[in-house]
């Protein structure tokens, strides 16, 4: 069978600036591939090109081997969610999670039960009647969430998600999202300029540089590239440690 994803010869120019070159991977069912890449790179480009909110200049891109050009971004089957989390404002956390299952014109009983088991998973029980004003931004990120996984997405598309957050949140929003994604059997590509953030949340890995996409076959690959600079990192981190050391 073919892989959930494939993307192949993928390139994009605005103007005479190449913005994406000759990208290729493919993601199978489960898979979180963590991209990481410094601002600038071309993330939100590519993957805005998944979700069909922008056009490839050439390269095919297919889920399930099914051509996905010519279908637009509703019928995808793809969320794309970045920092700031998208919700209606007027509609109460549990209306908002509600949302795609209401339009889809769900039986009542089943949007019920189905969003109540999700606020409950994503720790928002208790907020069930908030509007999104009266919650933290970890917290509207986490209704932001349960949007998506509501409508069981093919691909979730996740750009700097926590980017906005706090450290100690951040690194709670992680966990949640490999509990939930785990759960779920959720395929994602991940977006992040944070290398801490790429190796929690990743199961496969790979780097984007002015437009160009390295995939590594296995971990190690990705912390011991210099392009990562995760060993640099790594080293800095021993350093200090060292040094506290020794002061003791
Ligand atoms: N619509 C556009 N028209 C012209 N240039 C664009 C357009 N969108 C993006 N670019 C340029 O393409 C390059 C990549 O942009 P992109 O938004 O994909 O980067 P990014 O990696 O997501 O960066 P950041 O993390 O800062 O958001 C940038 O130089 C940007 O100026």
């Amino acid at each position: 069978m073919s892989p959930l994803l494939t993307v192949a010869n993928l390139t994009k120019q605005f103007g005479t600036q190449p913005v994406l070159r000759d990208i290729a991977f493919e993601l199978e069912e489960g898979e979180v591939l963590a991209v990481l890449g410094r601002s600038g790179c071309g993330k939100t480009t590519l993957l805005k090109i998944l979700a069909g909110l922008e056009a490839p200049d050439t390269g095919t891109l297919a889920l399930h081997g099914q051509d996905l050009r010519p279908v637009p971004p509703n019928e995808r089957q793809m969320v794309y969610l970045y920092q700031e989390p998208l919700l209606f404002p007027h509609l109460t956390v549990f209306e908002n999670v509600a949302f795609g299952l209401r339009i889809r014109k769900a039986a009542r009983a089943e949007i019920d039960q189905q969003v109540t088991e999700l606020l409950d998973e994503l720790d928002l029980r208790g907020h069930a009647q908030k509007a999104p004003h009266q919650l933290s931004g970890g917290q509207r990120q986490r209704v932001s969430f349960g949007r998506a996984l509501i409508i069981r997405p093919r691909v979730l598309l996740l750009d700097e998600p926590f980017g906005n957050l706090d450290a100690q949140t951040r690194a709670d929003m992680q966990q949640l999202f490999l509990r939930v994604s785990r759960q779920h059997h959720i395929t994602s590509l991940f977006v992040t300029h944070d290398s801490r953030e790429a190796l929690t949340v990743g199961t496969r890995f790979a780097y984007l540089d002015q437009g160009q996409l390295t995939s590594f076959g296995a971990v190690a690959e990705f912390i011991d590239d210099p392009r990562t600079s995760i060993r640099s990192e790594l080293a800095f981190w021993e350093n200090i440690q060292q040094n506290a050391a020794s002061a003791c």
